[in-house]
């Protein structure tokens, strides 16, 4: 049961992803490490069947995003929590997406309180913090309680405690079983909690193992650095 990139390759103009392969599989958290502009993005939305590869396939169990018939029922993501509407309250976003993706409202409550986000249930999502919005951006992932996560800078805008809040319920998303790819330019964000990491530079996968591997290379500093496309270095 996972999550394989296999050979995804994408060109823009000024900047390639060439044979990008990875895994991610159930009860682990993948971390995506890269500078700013290494494709991170890129290949999550590729993932998401936002775009299409020029080669190569994403499947999520088999199954390309765009052909899956309840999609939010196995993978759940958070790109950009910037772009939610604003207009509405963030209850009626939760209920709007779960109408869009087929899936039971009735999980909304509980999802709120597990985000800690209950006591803005009415609040416009214009009046939300960036954080807030990470909170909504986590809750509308797990709305269709997801075998797995993938989840784009999701710290962006979180206080020191709503870090360690987000960390701690990583973790138990990934002991209760799902696969989790935590895509991130931060080192500290990544090694905190990821169990293997996925290192991208300049369009191309340049490193991969577990934690503990890259760790006792030195640290994933020295890792990081190691593994940069020379042209980023
Ligand atoms: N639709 C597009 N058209 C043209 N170029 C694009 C497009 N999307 C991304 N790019 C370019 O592709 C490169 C990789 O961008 P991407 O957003 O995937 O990087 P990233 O690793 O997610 O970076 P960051 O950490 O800054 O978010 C960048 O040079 C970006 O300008």
């Amino acid at each position: 049961m996972s999550i394989v990139l296999t050979g995804v390759c994408q060109a823009y103009s000024g900047f390639e992803l060439r044979d990008v392969s990875f895994e991610v599989s159930t009860g682990e958290i993948v971390g995506f490490l890269g500078p700013n502009g290494a494709g991170k993005s890129t290949t999550l939305r590729i993932l998401l069947g936002l775009e299409r590869p020029a080669r190569g396939t994403a499947l999520i169990e088999g199954t390309p995003y765009a052909r899956m018939a309840q999609p939010m029922r196995t993978i759940g993501s958070i790109l950009d929590a910037q772009w939610i509407a604003g207009g509405q309250t963030v209850t009626q976003y939760l209920n709007w997406l779960a109408i869009a993706g087929g899936l039971d409202r009735s999980r909304i409550p509980l999802l709120l309180e597990q985000v800690d986000l209950a006591y803005a249930a009415k609040r416009r999502v214009s009046r939300l913090s960036l954080g807030m919005r990470q909170r909504l951006g986590l809750a509308g992932a797990l709305l269709g309680d997801p075998r797995y996560l993938v989840l784009d800078e999701p710290l962006n805008g979180l206080d020191p405690e709503g870090i360690r809040w987000f960390r701690d319920l990583l973790r138990q998303l990934r002991d209760q079983g799902r696969g989790i790819l935590l895509s991130s330019h931060i080192l500290t964000e990544v090694s905190a909690v990821a169990d293997r990491v996925v290192m991208i530079s300049n369009g191309r996968v340049t490193g991969s193992g577990s934690l503990s591997d890259f760790e006792a290379e030195g640290s994933l500093e020295d890792a990081f650095f190691k593994h940069l496309a020379p042209k980023e270095r």
